[in-house]
């Protein structure tokens, strides 16, 4: 049960092709229609073929947190995640799979996160926060303790949530952005401290 499949081929399926091989796992294809050819030892094998190596566990390293979404809903295999070995994660923490817990990110006690989320390199993610599905939060960005963030948000990079906060569905946190106030679903918030510019209406 060692065997994965990686669909995408774009940067973020490259970080996480590194990802799983640190942790030892084989890598037995990436599924892109873009690419073909070999990568790190790794076929790239075009479109997604559901019938591949029905045995593999499969994991959707696509940035976009709309398009994971969509893919996820085709994939036919079974998934796994990917946690690269200098995480640094609460055993008194938890998560479903699909996700994708990067080069040194933390995870402290009783955070909670669930299904094919990406905890780029180096985020942190402090007590009790809760995460719901299909969230991207991106490189060296910090949630305070017992931070709610809703299915799909992408929080940019080296941005704050400070402790309590709820960021909603769909929402964006610019790069950089210092949440000091509940942000609402769809919105797009940046600075500090961020203040909402628009919504998006991303579903
Ligand atoms: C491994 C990896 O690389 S993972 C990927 C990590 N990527 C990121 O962290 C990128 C995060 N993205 C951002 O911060 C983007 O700027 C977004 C998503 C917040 C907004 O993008 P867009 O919708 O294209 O907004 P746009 O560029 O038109 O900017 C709108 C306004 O907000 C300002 N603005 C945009 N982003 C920020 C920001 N992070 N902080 C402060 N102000 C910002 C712009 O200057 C502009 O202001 P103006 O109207 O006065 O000129």
């Amino acid at each position: 049960m060692n065997k994965v499949i990686i669909q995408g081929g774009g940067e973020h399926a490259r970080v996480v092709l590194d990802c799983l091989q640190a942790q030892g796992l084989q890598v037995v294809a990436l599924f892109d229609p873009k690419y073909t050819g070999d990568l790190w030892g790794v076929p790239q094998r075009g479109a997604y073929d559901p019938a591949f190596m029905p045995e593999a566990r499969a994991i959707v390293a696509i940035g976009n947190n709309a398009v994971r979404k969509r893919v996820v809903s085709i994939t036919q295999h079974e998934y796994t995640n990917a946690v690269h070995p200098s995480a640094i994660i609460s055993s008194r923490s938890s998560w479903g799979t699909g996700n994708m817990i990067l080069h040194g990110v933390i995870i402290q006690a009783q955070a909670h996160m669930g299904n094919h989320c990406i905890l780029n390199t180096g985020v942190r993610v402090d007590h009790d926060c809760i995460i719901s599905d299909y969230v991207h939060i991106a490189p060296g960005t910090v949630l305070c303790g017992t931070v709610t963030v809703g299915e799909g948000t992408f929080i940019g990079a080296g941005a704050v949530v400070i402790p309590g906060r709820k960021v909603g569905a769909w929402a964006t946190v610019g790069a950089g952005a210092v949440v000091t106030r509940d942000i609402p679903d769809y919105a797009v918030a940046v600075g500090n401290p961020a203040r909402i510019i628009k919504y998006t209406n991303i579903s």
